[in-house]
């Protein structure tokens, strides 16, 4: 029977790829649902028509774009304001859910799809960040299957292992398109610098999240919460080819790595099918060229990011949340040339600095929305201050 997939963000990098991936093997998936933010209502009625989605299988956040869409397809209304994702999901029937859409506002979504018993397939890191312990109290055993490249690899080399096996998770960061920088040098790098990253084609705001190492900062919070193993357990490696997508080491000293072209279409295939493989998904490393595969220590000195990620996962409670929504603002405020590059690790490291009050495990969502609202406020205020 084919699978039934709603894609959240169906019109960002994640989301087109699954369609690809989709439209690739119509014996295997079959597309049940669209949601978008609406900056591009056009790609979204052409995605709805090729698939053969209903007006009410659509969700978009802007209510001018979610008329525009229902116009488009003459069928009635779409789903549409701020609470259009998590309404697609309690509407939709589906097997999967993959949660693509950007930033914490995917968390809703995230646990509606925990409620809803469907499979959440996770591109959207932020959500399980902020969520952190609710997140996982939310989902049943393996109903979260990460797409994220890195942890997709760790759950491929962990299969058929006992969690008493592993020793550490060793995460692969490419280091973005300022590796080897100096502090100095860092202080006038642009938005366009920024955007050119050197292996992965990717939407905006996790591409600069890649420069500054706040990705993988996030993604070390991402592999505590989902793998259940300690910070002190999980480390970061750059290798700048983004071949070997992670690699878990256990106990009697064995290291396995998972190794593919820089290519999403594979994660995002074996998340939809988990856990069966499916065919052609990406290219296969060619073992018969020469190729080259590098290994360096992160300069934690010059790019913070990981350090301060690991020490608000370890302080604990809301302050993963703390520090995914302060980043949102100061990444936000770099984009519009208000901040330099920096400040976006400075003013995280100030906002958990006064954040003591979120470090207390949150009792329900709303306490979660609440700390991310006042680290996006205290974000603001100390751009405004600062400035570039
Ligand atoms: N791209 C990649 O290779 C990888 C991405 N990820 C993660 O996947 C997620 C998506 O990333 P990516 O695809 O690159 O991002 P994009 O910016 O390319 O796409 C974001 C998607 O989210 C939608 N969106 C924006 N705002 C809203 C809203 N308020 N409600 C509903 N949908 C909204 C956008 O719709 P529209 O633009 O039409 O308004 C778009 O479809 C992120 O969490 C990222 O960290 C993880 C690993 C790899
Ligand atoms: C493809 C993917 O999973 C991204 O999260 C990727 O890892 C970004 O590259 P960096 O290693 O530069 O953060
Ligand atoms: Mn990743």
């Amino acid at each position: 029977m084919s699978t039934r997939v709603l894609i959240l963000g169906s019109t960002g990098s994640i989301g087109t790829q699954a369609l690809e991936v989709i439209a690739a093997h119509p014996d295997r998936f079959t597309v049940v649902g669209l949601g978008a933010g609406g900056a591009q209502a056009d790609l979204l009625v052409r995605q709805a028509a090729a698939h053969g989605i209903p007006a009410a299988s659509i969700g978009v956040a802007d209510a001018t774009a979610a008329g525009v869409v229902a116009d488009a397809l003459d069928g009635g209304p779409v789903l549409s304001g701020p609470d259009a994702m998590t309404a697609l999901v309690e509407t939709v029937d589906a097997d999967v859910v993959l949660n693509a859409v950007v930033g914490s506002l995917g968390l809703a979504p995230t646990l509606a799809t925990l409620r809803s018993g469907a499979r959440l397939a996770l591109a959207n890191k932020e959500s399980l960040v902020a969520g952190g312990e609710l997140v996982l109290a939310a989902a049943a055993p393996g109903q979260i299957v990460p797409v994220d490249s890195e942890h997709s690899a760790i759950a491929q080399c962990l299969r058929g292992g006992s969690a008493a096996e592993v020793d550490r998770l060793v995460l692969t960061a490419s280091g973005g398109p300022f590796r080897g920088f100096t502090a100095a040098q860092l202080e006038s790098v642009t938005p366009e610098q920024a955007g050119r990253h050197p292996t992965w084609s990717m939407g905006p705001v996790i591409t600069l999240n890649s420069a500054t190492l706040v990705n993988k900062a996030l993604e070390v919070i991402e592999a505590h919460l989902l793998f259940g193993v300690d910070y002190d357990h999980i480390d970061v490696t750059v290798h700048p080819q983004s071949i070997v997508h992670s690699m878990v080491t256990f106990v009697d000293g064995a290291t396995i790595a998972k190794a593919s072209p820089p290519s999403m279409k594979l994660p995002i295939a074996l998340a939809l099918g988990w856990p069966d493989r499916v065919p052609g998904a990406s290219s296969a490393c060619d073992f018969r060229a020469a190729s080259t595969w590098t290994f360096e220590p992160v300069d934690d000195a010059v790019f913070p990011a990981i350090e301060l990620a690991r020490d608000a996962g370890t302080r604990g409670g809301c302050l993963t949340a703390v520090y995914n929504a302060a980043n949102e603002a100061a990444a936000e405020a770099f984009f519009a040339r208000r901040i330099t590059f920096p400040r976006i690790t400075g003013i995280i490291a100030e906002v958990l600095a006064a954040a003591d009050q979120w470090s207390g495990s949150p009792g329900t969502v709303e306490e979660v929305f609440a700390a991310d609202a006042w680290a996006r406020t205290r974000a603001r205020a100390l751009v405004a201050r600062v400035g570039v």
